[in-house]
């Protein structure tokens, strides 16, 4: 299904809808303010999440000009499948409050869109019907995210249904001992909506309920997880690809090469841990140089533009992936909601690179960019 997708048809009252940023309004009108402020905020000061986006304000682009782009090829792989571009969805829990078909629209989105998507284990179906949601449209490839979990028991039957369900990846989120700072939450009584489970979980509406999502999150997460007890553990009984999702910094890029991790995600979580951490695309270049071409290295959060993807990629990011456009999607119009969100990247995504004289995915490198600097010309980095 990789190739270049044909255009996600738009009805006259989607003209009102050109770009990420008009998404986010039309689904933040949408959306309860309790679930609205669950989706959109960060943790403390907001300044994490805020950075996320601003952060790539800062670099320039370097375009090369009379090149013939005529051919030009958004392609590229991601978990050995061809993708139309590179991007997928990042595991975001508890999509059914933005879209009562939540996941299940989203794995058909990202399937009709030739692109791959991360299942969260905070999702609100199982792995078996997301996956089939899927893989009913295209032969879409999904990454299982987990958190370390008290009840081993538990970790591991989740790995046993994510392998009998063809998933290729983990997403081991290590950046989650303890929840963030989320004053949102507290503010706005924030329970989960009557009659949404989790069933990767095994946790059904009204158990879900009682609690607080802090509460519930203690519940089962463990806070004593770390690196060796942790990734040892789920090589010796899984074979999937295992990726640390949360790293932002060179020496856990070092830790992951040296536990034999199959790569990373530079995240902070969309800011919605630990507020005051760097915008993420301020830390992939020390991951980058540290990881020396040896572990893969993808990189989520504030990414609302294709020239924000294109930037990602130039400063040394294989493939990008994004949160809370997909849940703006499904709050904006479920399945088409999510489309649309895709088919603006992409069609973002491929004209940065028409307009920069890239031709393929692999031309767009460093050289690509430059950053501004005060009072002086651009500087090359
Ligand atoms: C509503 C919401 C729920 C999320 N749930 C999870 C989760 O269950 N597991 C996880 O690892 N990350 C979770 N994340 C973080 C995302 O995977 C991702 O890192 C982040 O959203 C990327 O930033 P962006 O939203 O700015 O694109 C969640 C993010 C949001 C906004
Ligand atoms: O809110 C989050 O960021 C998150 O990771 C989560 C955790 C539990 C349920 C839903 C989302």
């Amino acid at each position: 299904m990789a190739g270049n997708p044909v255009p996600v048809p738009v009805p006259a009252a989607d003209v009102k809808i050109l770009c990420i940023d008009d998404l986010r309004i039309e689904a933040s009108e949408k959306l309860p303010v309790g679930a609205r402020d669950f989706y959109n905020s960060g943790s403390t000061d907001q300044i994490t999440i805020a950075e996320n986006t601003t952060a790539y304000a800062k670099y320039r682009v370097r375009p090369r000009v009379l090149v013939d782009v005529s051919k030009a090829d958004t392609s590229t792989t991601c978990f050995g499948r061809k993708v139309s571009f590179p991007l997928g969805v990042s595991p975001a829990g508890l999509q059914a409050m933005a879209h009562p078909e939540g996941e299940l629209a989203t794995a058909r989105a990202c399937a009709r869109r030739g692109i791959n998507m991360a299942i969260s284990s905070f999702a609100n179906y199982t792995i078996r019907e997301i996956r089939g949601s899927g893989l009913g449209v295209a032969p879409i490839k999904h990454a299982i995210q987990m958190y370390t979990l008290k009840d081993r028991g538990l970790e591991l039957k989740i790995i046993r249904e994510a392998e009998a369900q063809g998933c290729t990846a983990i997403f081991l989120t290590a950046d989650s001992p303890v929840l963030g700072v989320r004053y949102n939450e507290w503010r706005n009584d924030f329970r989960t909506p009557d009659g949404l489970g989790f069933p990767i979980l095994g946790w059904d509406s009204e158990r879900i309920r009682k609690q607080s999502h802090d509460d519930s999150f203690m519940t089962f997460n463990d806070d004593a997880h770390n690196w060796a007890r942790d990734i040892p553990w789920l090589r010796s009984v899984t074979k999937m690809e295992i990726w640390i999702k949360g790293v932002l910094t060179a020496e856990d890029t070092l830790k992951a090469i040296e536990m034999g991790c199959d790569g990373i995600i530079v995240s902070n979580h969309g800011g919605r841990q630990l507020d005051g951490v760097p915008a993420t695309i301020d830390a992939l270049p020390e991951c980058v140089e540290a990881a020396a071409g040896r572990i893969r290295i993808h990189v989520d959060g504030g990414i609302r533009s294709g020239t924000d993807m294109f930037k990602a990629l130039a400063l040394g990011a294989e493939y990008v992936w994004v949160g809370r456009p997909a849940i703006w999607g499904l709050a904006y119009a479920g399945e088409r909601g999510v489309e649309l969100m895709l088919e603006i990247f992409y069609n973002e995504f491929k004209r940065c690179m028409q307009l920069t004289g890239c031709n393929s995915v692999k031309d767009i490198t460093k050289s690509c960019l430059g950053v501004v600097r005060p009072d002086g010309p651009l500087a090359r980095l």
